[in-house]
């Protein structure tokens, strides 16, 4: 499967992805290049409707549709059908997105624990790991709260425990604290950084702040379909 224990994270060769609406075809991505590195921390910028979510979803293996190529930890997803896609999702990618996504029925520490289980884990490791990351993200007094009884920033910090629960090799957020004010978008993002860094993920982030860009170790611009 893999080449080298060193293989980028991702790697995109060439990617490209249309779409066409009302007998107009938009060519959103027109050839993008990029390669993350094992637990690198990687900024996407880009204007408002550049293809930032698009690229995402092509490096999630979420949605079929793409030209080129993407790998992802040495493996070349366009040869694996639909189960092997959600695969190598499961085993190697943890996403936060703008707006959490949370299970509303499940408390905090249950979202945490249910894409561990999955794996096969046992629960009391997933339950022990959960606490761990809210814990360390200030939730800890907030483990069997539902989401619409948490704080908008609260409920982020759950979503990113949720994303880095299995020790993905790379988590993808998009605008991760986009929906947040200013204060609270620094102190969520810095956690979700510091925990990234700390277990040696990657990542890939989606924003339109360059501030918050400029804390990560690379920046990458996407214009006009491709990445400069
Ligand atoms: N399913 C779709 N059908 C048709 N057009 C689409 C579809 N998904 C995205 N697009 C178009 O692709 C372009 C890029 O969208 P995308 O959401 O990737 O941009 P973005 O950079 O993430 O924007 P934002 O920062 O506003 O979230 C937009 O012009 C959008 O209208």
């Amino acid at each position: 499967m893999s080449d080298t224990a060193m293989d980028p994270v991702v790697r995109l060769t060439g990617v490209t992805r249309s779409f066409a609406q009302g007998g107009v075809t938009i060519d959103v991505l027109r050839g993008v290049n990029l390669a993350v590195n094992p637990g690198e921390i990687v900024a996407l910028l880009g204007a408002s409707g550049s293809g930032k979510s698009t690229m995402l979803q092509a490096i999630g293996l979420l949605e079929g549709g793409f030209g080129g190529r993407i790998e992802i930890a040495g493996i070349d997803a366009s040869k694996l059908g639909k189960d092997q896609r959600a695969a190598v999702r499961r085993d190697h990618i943890g996403f936060v997105y703008q707006f959490h996504h949370l299970l509303p029925d499940f408390s905090a520490i249950e979202n945490v624990v249910l894409p561990q289980l999955i794996t096969g884990k046992p629960r009391t490791d997933c339950e022990t790991r959960a606490v761990e990351l809210l814990d360390a993200l200030g939730l800890g007094q907030r483990l069997d709260h539902r989401p619409s009884q948490l704080s908008g920033g609260e409920q982020q910090r759950v979503a990113v425990a949720r994303a880095l629960a299995n020790k993905p090799h790379l988590v993808l957020a998009d605008e991760p604290t986009g929906n947040l004010d200013e204060a609270t978008a620094d102190i969520v993002l810095a956690q979700f950084l510091a925990l990234v860094r700390d277990q040696g993920s990657a990542a890939l982030v989606a924003t339109h702040n360059e501030r918050l860009a400029a804390q990560m170790d690379r920046v990458v611009r996407l214009h006009d379909g491709v990445l400069a």
